[in-house]
């Protein structure tokens, strides 16, 4: 990882031609580690994510009595244990997985587990679901500002039952529920309020859950989990499509081919979209036993793009609509700011200090065409950022990106991968 305190982001000097395999999703890994350690017996994540965030999950099952081992084949995890009255901490660091989907499996043993991190966990919205988690039997101390720090004093089991959940911050409150509700006395039914985005994740939680033996019912905004014992012996995480993003990204911005190996026939990923968004901006898209191949000619449509099932891709669209030949609007994404960082303030300041026409609305960005230049992107911690300025930097000469590193929290060996992307590059 590079240790300097910005990175110049290589310029694309001609027509890209590369294959890239981007490590495993942070999203399915953390899920395969949570429902590892409810499940009977001990679980193979194969070709999981190894990066901060999965370190942290991978640490805090581990203080929560897991035992999680590293081999070539994968990270086995086995069952909670039940605990003595310790105190125990979990590190939070800056990860949404990590802070919503690990209280609930604390009150599962019998211990007292307190919660921090990052200065930027404590201001990401949380309170619903601890509210939740209190209204379905849970003890929790200091939770009532409804932010890190505070503690879970788990009497070895939750009761469970029925709950309504505003989960219209953050669809995390509700997958952390679901996720943890097979180990429930008597499972869980969250009744919705308010609409949830990131609807791909909330499919994702149903279908891993399934997999691992669990019975999830879905009606309209009612979800149900039964009580169910888990149980699988092995489950190989997906690459990170999210993560794949500013690589298929660059073949339209740069022009060229790239092509992802191991991009899935059927996945929950909110990644998939990317197929359908590329092509509306110009680029081919071809889906095969090889991989998805991307080729563009480095000229990119403007357009208006609802992105509230897909948030997280927001940062490298973003960036990707800076060059198009055409004004673009986002919208339906109002809840990033509670994400990493404010991340429609640090968009529309970052690409506006390039010289980008960006400007805020209420749940999205406005982006007219414009000539940019060279300059720092600040990244606020957000490893998305990082990833929006390797975009620019492949037709802006001079874009210094702040803090790479930050990037390590879901894919560590970025800015080399994105170097060799660019064989010729300056
Ligand atoms: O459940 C998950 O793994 C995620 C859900 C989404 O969160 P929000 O619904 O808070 O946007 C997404 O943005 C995040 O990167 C990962
Ligand atoms: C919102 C994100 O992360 P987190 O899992 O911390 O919510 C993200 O990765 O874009």
């Amino acid at each position: 990882m590079p240790q300097e305190a910005t990175w110049r982001a290589p310029v694309a000097e001609g027509e890209l031609d590369a294959t890239v395999r981007v490590p495993g999703s942070k999203s399915i890994t953390n899920r395969a580690y949570v429902l590892a350690a409810i499940s009977r017996g001990t679980t193979l994540v194969r070709e999981p994510l190894d990066s901060r965030d999965a370190r942290l999950m991978l640490a805090a099952l581990d203080r929560l009595g897991a035992s999680c081992q590293s081999s070539p084949e994968g990270v086995r995890v086995g069952l909670l244990t039940r605990g003595d009255g310790e105190e125990v901490s979990v590190e939070l660091g800056n990860a949404g997985t990590v802070a919503r989907f690990v209280p609930p499996l604390a009150t599962l043993g019998f211990r007292t587990v307190r919660f921090d991190g990052d200065p930027a966990i404590r201001r990401r919205p949380l309170a619903p679901l601890l509210r939740a988690l209190t209204e379905l039997g849970a003890d929790l101390d200091g939770g009532g500002t409804g932010a890190p720090p505070f503690a879970v004093r788990g009497h070895g089991g939750l009761r469970g039952g029925a709950v309504e959940l505003d989960s219209s911050a953050s669809s995390q409150f509700l997958s952390a529920l679901l996720l943890s509700g097979p180990a429930f006395d008597t499972g869980v039914t969250v009744r919705l309020v308010g609409r949830p985005p990131s609807e791909p994740h909330i499919a994702m939680t149903l279908d891993m859950l399934r997999r691992f033996g669990a019975r999830p019912q879905r009606d309209g905004d009612e979800f149900h989990v039964p009580h169910t014992e888990l149980s699988l012996s092995e489950y190989t995480v997906e690459p990170d499509l999210s993560s794949a993003a500013p690589f298929v990204a660059a073949a339209l911005v740069a022009g060229g081919s790239v092509r992802i190996e191991g991009w899935p026939a059927e996945t929950t990923q909110p990644g998939d979209w990317l197929r359908s968004l590329l092509r509306e901006l110009g680029a081919e898209v071809t889906l095969g036993a090889d991989g998805l191949t991307v080729t563009g000619t480095a000229t990119v449509r403007g357009a208006t793009l609802d992105l509230h099932e897909v948030g997280e891709l927001t940062p490298v669209v973003a960036a990707v609509l800076c060059f198009a030949d055409g004004p673009s609007v986002i919208s339906g994404v109002a809840h990033l700011r509670g994400h990493e960082t404010d991340r429609l303030a640090a968009l529309a300041t970052e690409l506006s200090a390039l010289g980008g026409d960006v400007t805020e609305t209420e749940d999205g960005l406005r982006i007219n065409p414009a000539p940019l230049h060279g300059g720092t992107f600040h990244t606020y911690d957000d490893h998305r950022l990082v990833m929006a300025g390797a975009v620019l930097g492949l037709r802006v000469p001079g874009v210094l990106v702040e803090n790479p590193a930050t990037v390590g929290k879901t894919y560590p060996g970025f800015v080399e991968d994105w170097h060799r992307l660019l064989p010729t590059a300056s």
